[in-house]
């Protein structure tokens, strides 16, 4: 499984209220984990709603030359995989049939939907949960299971809004393990981070949101820089490589949010 992914002048908003704007990404390869970061009210969960068929866009995405934006719901969950940044339990159900609601009632191979969740829950280590009800899980674990949601259906783009937000770190390590097995085969994730050296660590490119707008995009190196986190974060902060080679944040310096923005 191949993608590529171009989007090009996507807008995207509430009501009355204008939040994405003009957002246009270079070509994104197969097998790209695109981290997306900025701070709060930045606008990357408006995004990546507005990318999943969620809000009325504008402009254009183009999954593998297909045009996502005025795709039939149902076609598009086939190709895209959306997980929330909260995963609200369906009161009432179990965790297998949660995953059940993302399957079509028989798969193109054949399987049942039950058989289907569970071997989604089985790659993800949670096929422990499968009987449990959605609404007694704890935060990570409902993590765990809103990823599966994402990927029942075997899409090639992921939208993962903050997938590790709730976990310990042994489970943030195989949750972001199991993103990079997905892209392996050629799938694209986007996935929303707050964590910068996580962001680093883990992602092929970075994009950074900043009041609706894309303020950067590039590799760690050229996006994580001192005068980036300053426009943006408005922290003083320095850039270092620890000695395994990875970027590192330092935030030592103080933060300079006005009150509005800290209220955000
Ligand atoms: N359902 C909604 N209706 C109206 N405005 C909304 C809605 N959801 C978000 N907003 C507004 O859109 C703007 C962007 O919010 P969004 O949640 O996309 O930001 P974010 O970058 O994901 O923030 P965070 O890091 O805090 O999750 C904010 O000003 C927010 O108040």
């Amino acid at each position: 499984m191949t993608a590529d992914l171009q989007i090009n002048g996507i807008s995207c908003g509430y009501r009355n209220r204008a939040v994405i704007r003009d957002i246009t990404l270079p070509l994104l390869e197969p097998g790209a984990i695109v981290a997306l970061i900025g701070p709060n009210g930045a606008g990357k969960s408006t995004l990546l709603r507005g990318l999943a068929g969620l809000l009325p866009v504008t402009g254009s995405v183009t999954l593998d030359g297909q045009e996502l934006v005025h795709l039939p719901a149902p076609r598009r969950a086939d190709l895209v995989g959306f997980m929330p940044q909260s995963v609200i339990g369906r009161v009432g159900l179990s965790v297998l049939e949660c995953v059940m609601t993302a399957l079509p009632r028989h798969s193109p191979d054949g399987m049942e939907a039950d058989v289907a969740a569970l071997a989604v829950l089985a790659r993800l280590g949670a096929d422990d949960l499968a009987n449990r009800a959605v609404g007694q899980l704890s935060g990570g674990q409902r993590q765990a299971v809103g990823l599966a949601v994402a990927i029942a259906r075997d899409p090639k783009l992921l939208l993962l809004d903050e997938p590790t937000s709730a976990l310990d770190l042994a489970r943030r390590h195989m949750i972001m393990q199991h993103v990079r097995d997905l892209t392996h085969d050629g799938r694209i994730a986007i996935v929303v981070l707050h964590d910068l050296a996580y962001a680093a660590q883990w992602a092929d490119r970075i994009a950074v949101l900043h009041e609706g707008r894309l303020f950067a995009f590039g590799t760690p190196d050229e996006v994580l820089t001192p005068d980036m986190l300053r426009q943006v974060y408005r922290i003083e902060a320095r850039v270092e490589r620890c000695s395994a080679g990875r970027l590192q944040i330092m935030t030592d310096g103080a933060a300079t949010l006005t009150q509005q923005e800290a209220r955000r």
